[in-house]
């Protein structure tokens, strides 16, 4: 059984380049922007959000640019903390939001996926079989002895799907544009990435493309600005954006 709880759960990004009195006029248009107890200026970038997400639950994010989507999944991820309120996952989680997160850029394809598989406490041999199967369905070749540093995005892309793809999560946290490979890639992807979110007790998708809403979720979470707008099931949510 997988949980996800959030209460009161607030973020915070200080902008330590701008000084406070060059925002100030700024500041009385816009409540986002604020100064913090040490004067500086900070972006209110998630406010106040509760929400419970159980088993069997397919949540999309959706909303305008800006409205915190990703950030809410990098905090569910646990790659940002939130400086209010409470949030807790139950289950393992698989993140598919940044690419090169938690890979050490001057290492090889091959380097970083034994490291990955290390870290989560596979075995030498399952660590053996986790690069092969890696190594096989990221398609690239010589690339993956190579440092990842020198990946194209696309190159990137692949790595990083093939290696999240590859161990089943309970969690699963998406962000739309790991849909977004190259064509021949993708075709393969579809059909790897349909058994991981069946396989996972929970989704979470950050998105601006309805038919994946459609396709992928039952429940959807509108933010605007940094909080939650709506909350309930998908097809109701699309109605309301007049979807
Ligand atoms: N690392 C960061 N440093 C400072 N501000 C940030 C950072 N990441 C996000 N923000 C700010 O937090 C707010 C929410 O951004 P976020 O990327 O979560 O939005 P989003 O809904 O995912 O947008 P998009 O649809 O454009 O991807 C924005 O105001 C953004 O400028």
């Amino acid at each position: 059984m997988a949980l996800i709880e959030a209460s009161g759960l607030c973020l915070d990004f200080p902008f330590y380049h701008l000084g406070a009195r060059s925002l100030k006029k700024r500041l009385l248009r816009g409540a986002r922007l604020h100064t913090d107890d040490s004067n500086r200026v900070v972006v209110t970038a998630l406010r106040n959000l509760d929400f419970r997400i159980t088993t069997g639950e397919r949540v999309a994010l959706v909303g305008p640019n800006g409205a915190g989507k990703t950030t809410l999944l990098r905090t569910l991820a646990g790659v940002y903390e939130p400086v209010q309120g409470r949030i807790a996952v139950e289950g393992q989680i698989g993140a598919l939001i940044d690419v090169a997160a938690g890979m050490d850029p001057d290492s090889t394809g091959r380097e970083n996926v034994t490291l990955r598989g290390l870290y989560r406490g596979l075995s030498d041999a399952e660590c053996v079989e986790l690069v092969e199967e890696v190594a096989a369905f990221s398609g690239l070749g010589d690339f993956f002895d190579v440092p990842i540093r020198t990946y194209s995005a696309g190159m990137g892309v692949r790595l990083a799907f093939a290696l999240a793809t590859a161990m089943q999560p309970q969690v699963l946290l998406m962000d739309e544009w790991f849909l977004a490979g190259d064509a021949a890639f993708m075709a393969k992807a579809e059909e790897r990435l349909a058994r991981l979110v069946g396989g996972a007790d929970i989704l979470v998708i950050a998105t601006h493309d309805f038919n994946v809403v459609r396709r992928w979720c039952n429940r959807a979470i509108r933010m605007e600005g940094g909080v939650i707008v709506a909350d309930g099931p998908a097809e109701e949510i699309l109605a309301s954006m007049g979807a």
